[in-house]
């Protein structure tokens, strides 16, 4: 897969970083009530952790521990049963311009066409097309998609409808990416260039990444630092920086030794509960 670079017009325009975390997660508990049956489904018990501005973070952690209501949270989407939730210093009650969302489904309108999809939240805040429409071009560009603007989702691969769907969630310039297992279901090779694309894409533009994944070599590939959840109920059972640095080659961390040392300590860690 091509890799293109950001072009500067697509470098959001942000003040400088500030030292103080951008999303604080503070002894936040999540509680699921079956309204029929009053059964309760304890979610997350006692999860904290900060996130400071341009980091790329992976919250890692097996099949039902708790990652997706994470997420939730941080959308707006749920309401934290206790504990407090803060982006940019302020609650978090609603989904914003200022948190973009990728799912592990592309999640695309069927009846609109790519670029309608991905320019539906500037057309939908009546943001004049002259100035979303050369960021969508340049959006699909980077994503490979050239060619593609006027076909329908169902004529797309999967991979290419993710991709849409990133670039869908970039084109408000948001400051922070939520991701939740969003190259989950595509085939290996596919993957890693996504992998890589992100990489380069979130370089370039600066963004604070949130990424959801069960899989310990995507973490590592991605992530400044790892987040492992503990078994359901979710809490952080462990922080780990990853010391690659930012310009990563997959191949390359395969040969490293701290890449297989990482992920035997992760896979332990697992194994623990
Ligand atoms: N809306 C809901 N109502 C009731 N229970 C829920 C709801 N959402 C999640 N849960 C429960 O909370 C727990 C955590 O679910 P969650 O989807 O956050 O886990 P996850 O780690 O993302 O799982 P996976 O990796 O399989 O997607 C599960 O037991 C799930 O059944």
């Amino acid at each position: 897969m091509t890799v293109h670079i950001l072009p500067p017009d697509l470098q959001a325009t942000r003040p400088p970083p500030s030292p103080d975390p951008l999303i604080v997660v503070e002894d936040v508990a999540k509680r699921f009530v079956d309204g029929r049956t009053g059964r309760v489904t304890a979610a997350l018990e006692h999860l904290s952790f900060a996130i400071r501005e341009g980091e790329f973070v992976c919250l890692l952690g097996p099949s039902g521990c708790g990652k997706s209501s994470v997420l939730d949270l941080l959308c707006g989407f749920e309401q934290p049963s206790a504990g407090r939730i803060r982006v940019e210093g302020g609650p978090v009650r609603e989904p914003g311009p200022d948190r973009g969302i990728v799912f592990q489904e592309a999640l695309l309108f069927p009846w609109l066409s790519v670029l309608d999809n991905i320019t539906f939240a500037p057309r939908l805040a009546g943001v004049p097309a002259a100035l979303y429409r050369p960021r969508a071009a340049r959006l699909i560009a980077l994503m490979g998609l050239d060619g593609f603007e006027n076909h329908a989702p169902y004529e797309l691969s999967g991979g290419m409808r993710q991709r849409a769907a990133i670039a869908r969630a970039w084109i408000s310039e948001p400051r922070i990416l939520l991701m939740d297992e969003p190259f989950g279901a595509l085939d290996a090779q596919t993957r890693l260039g996504m992998q890589e694309q992100l990489l380069i894409a979130r370089e370039a533009t600066g963004a604070t990444v949130l990424f959801v994944t069960h899989d310990i070599e995507e973490a590592l590939f991605l992530a400044d630092r790892i987040l492992v959840l503990s078994g359901r109920p979710g809490r952080v059972a462990r922080e780990i920086p990853v010391p690659f640095g930012r310009s990563r080659r997959y191949s390359a961390l395969l040969t490293d030794e701290r890449f297989g040392r990482l992920k035997r300590e992760i896979v332990e860690e697992f194994r623990a509960g």
